[in-house]
């Protein structure tokens, strides 16, 4: 193992230190000792691990977190800190060998059976089985429930995105000053990485998870210089003559050249904005990206949109002050006749101070990168912004640069996307952030942890809501394709079942609907769940995140587009067998009180 190795599972241990046995509701505990004092010591359960309702009024949902579950079962295990703790916060009259009973329990005896992380999921199909003793198998829930809701709902809400963007746009999770703490943030940039992102500004779960690190800078490194004084170093050499030249000398020249194209003087351009971008530049001759929104009149309070404010979005972007209207369609940039608004100005001036560092750039033998903007109409500053790109190109005679990367950002979402996308933009790249990682639409996903079978014997949970009815029994889920490839249907059934054929006919029915069934055909059947856990070790190793992440993609192409459609989807079905069908009814007469009328 090499050092940087050692390194990584360092780290990778002290973040997992956080998933341990205590980190659990206490009444887990407490159930584990009333169940240890009633001697159900050897009795055996079976769990299931599902949601009811998919999230973002979506109609799928990716399973994630599977990999984390099966590191806790490997490490379970209460550390004497951990029994002291626990003395200390239970009650006096707890016997002392339960204690001795925790400190040497593991998961040796759990088996867990689970559909493949990076799977779509629909609601009531188990995503983990859970079997062993009772006592253990309940001292897991809260623990399994926090992996693998959150991670579940984050790879859900990037393939929203990623759905949304399309495959052609870049996404990068620009989110962990704003998630749910170090945790959260951390989680988030992994799941987002697995639902489809591209890349993460989080440098440590870059290191951890091997996922790309992106970024651009931040609108303080341009505020931080105020003249052309304020850069001391102004020296490049070229790329391949190694020759030194003046990039200050450069850069003012060609923002003399460029100012007629961009119709903007550079008078009315920030000095101290192109010494940032120079200074950048200079530093990351190869990685040149900078942000062209600085000097935005709005950050000042001057005018503009407040926050919260949504633009209208179809007619570009119209300031506050009432003078500006500026007009876009698609590629045509249409200049009103009261001049430019305020964020168009700033842009230009951005855009001014950065073409002119490329084009210095380019003189010492570099490409640059592209521009971030972070203010006003997204569609609109796009679209300018390309155009002016398009017109340098056409002029210098530079094709490249026409194809310069326009990365957006700015509290973006999926209606922001879908908005862009009405409007025609030229974004090539979205950083996103808030949205995204607090998955402010949906901010849980109610997986649930239900015990259905104890000793060999079924467990209903009954409920005056029929959606909260638990389906009994050691079950098995088949997803059924259908004749044009698409997965159709996922069947429920009993374990003892055997498994659907291909091209024969199985009666699928909805659980609680006795009218409603269907026959249906299988051109394919997947048995959906394996093993990954049993006596005492992982049976199925993990597979790397890059493959969880292509498995989302791939596992979303066997659904309809009507299921993924963002606004009202067609439900996935999810049937139970005719035998798990009458299981469950049985069970429910015989648990169902008989009421007394008087
Ligand atoms: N063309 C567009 N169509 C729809 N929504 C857009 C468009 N352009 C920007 N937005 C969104 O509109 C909102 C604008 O918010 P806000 O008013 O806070 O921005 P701003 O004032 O331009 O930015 P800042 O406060 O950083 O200066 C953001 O959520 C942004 O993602
Ligand atoms: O908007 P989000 O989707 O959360 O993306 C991340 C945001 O974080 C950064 O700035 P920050 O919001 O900290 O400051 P700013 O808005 O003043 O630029 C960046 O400029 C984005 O705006
Ligand atoms: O690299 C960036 O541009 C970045 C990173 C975090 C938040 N906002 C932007
Ligand atoms: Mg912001």
């Amino acid at each position: 193992m090499s050092n940087t190795d050692l390194a990584t599972n360092r780290i990778m241990a002290r973040q997992n230190g956080i998933v341990q046995p205590l980190l659990t509701d206490l009444y887990q505990i407490t159930m584990a000792y009333a169940y240890w004092k009633s001697g159900k010591v050897n009795d055996v359960a079976v769990f299931d691990l599902f949601f009811r309702t998919n999230p973002f009024q979506g109609e799928f949902t990716i399973f994630a977190g599977l990999e984390e579950c099966l590191k806790f079962l490997q490490n379970f295990h209460y550390s004497d800190s951990d029994i002291e703790y626990l003395m200390q916060i239970l009650p006096d009259n707890i016997e002392p060998e339960f204690f001795a009973y925790l400190k040497d329990l593991t998961c040796k005896d759990i088996k867990l059976s689970a559909i493949e992380e990076g799977s779509v999921v629909f609601p009531r199909v188990p995503l983990l089985r859970i079997e062993g003793p009772l006592i253990v198998a309940q001292l897991l829930e809260t623990t399994l429930l926090t992996l693998v809701n959150f991670a579940s709902l984050m790879a859900t809400n990037a393939a929203r995105y990623r759905m949304v963007a399309g495959k052609n746009v870049s996404l990068l999770e620009f989110g962990l000053r704003r998630a749910q703490g170090p945790d959260g943030g951390l989680s988030a940039s992994k799941y987002a990485y697995v639902g489809g992102f591209d890349g993460t500004s989080n440098v440590l779960a870059g290191k951890m998870f091997n996922i790309p690190v992106k970024g651009t800078h931040a609108h303080s490194f341009v505020t931080s210089f105020s003249t052309l004084d304020d850069i001391t170093s102004v020296m490049l050499r070229h790329a391949d003559s190694l020759e030194q030249y003046n990039m200050l000398e450069l850069s003012l020249e060609w923002r003399k050249r460029i100012s007629s194209i961009i119709d903007v003087s550079p008078e009315e351009a920030s000095d101290g904005e192109l010494a940032a971008l120079m200074s950048y530049a200079i530093a990351f001759p190869t990685g040149f990206l900078a942000l062209v929104d600085t000097y935005d009149m709005k950050r000042y309070n001057i005018q503009g949109l407040r926050h919260g404010q949504r633009m209208n979005g179809h007619s570009g972007y119209n300031s506050n002050c009432g003078t500006n209207v500026t007009r876009i369609s698609n590629s045509t940039v249409i200049r009103s006749t009261y001049g430019y608004s305020t964020v168009e100005r700033t842009l230009r001036s951005g855009l001014l101070n950065f073409c002119a560092v490329a084009l210095a750039l380019n003189d010492c033998g570099y490409r640059a990168v592209g521009i971030r903007i972070d203010s006003g109409d997204l569609a609109y500053l796009s679209v300018l912004a390309r155009s002016t790109f398009e017109q340098i190109a056409e002029v210098f005679k530079l094709p490249w640069f026409s194809k310069l990367t326009i990365v957006a950002s700015n509290d973006i979402n999926e209606e922001t996307i879908l908005s862009l996308n009405e409007q025609g933009h030229k974004i090539d790249c979205f950083g996103i952030g808030t949205h995204l990682v607090t998955c402010q639409r949906q901010p849980a996903l109610g997986c649930v942890y239900k015990l259905v079978e104890v000793n060999g014997q079924p467990r209903i949970k009954l409920s005056q809501d029929v959606g909260k009815v638990t389906i009994p029994g050691h079950k098995e889920a088949y997803r059924l394709f259908g004749a044009d490839g698409h997965a159709l249907i996922d069947l429920l059934q009993r374990s003892s079942e055997p498994a659907p054929i291909i091209g024969q006919k199985v009666l699928c029915r909805h659980p609680f609907q006795e009218s409603k069934r269907a026959y249906v055909i299988p051109s394919k059947v997947e048995h959906l769940y394996k093993v990954y856990w049993s006596d005492g070790g992982i049976c199925i190793s993990p597979k790397p995140l890059s493959e969880v992440r292509e498995r989302v993609q791939s596992s979303l192409r066997t659904l309809r587009q009507d299921i993924k459609r963002n606004l009202n989807p067609t439900p996935y079905k999810v049937a139970v067998s005719d035998d798990l069908y009458n299981f469950i009814h049985d069970l429910w007469l015989q648990n169902a009180p008989i009421g007394e009328l008087s």
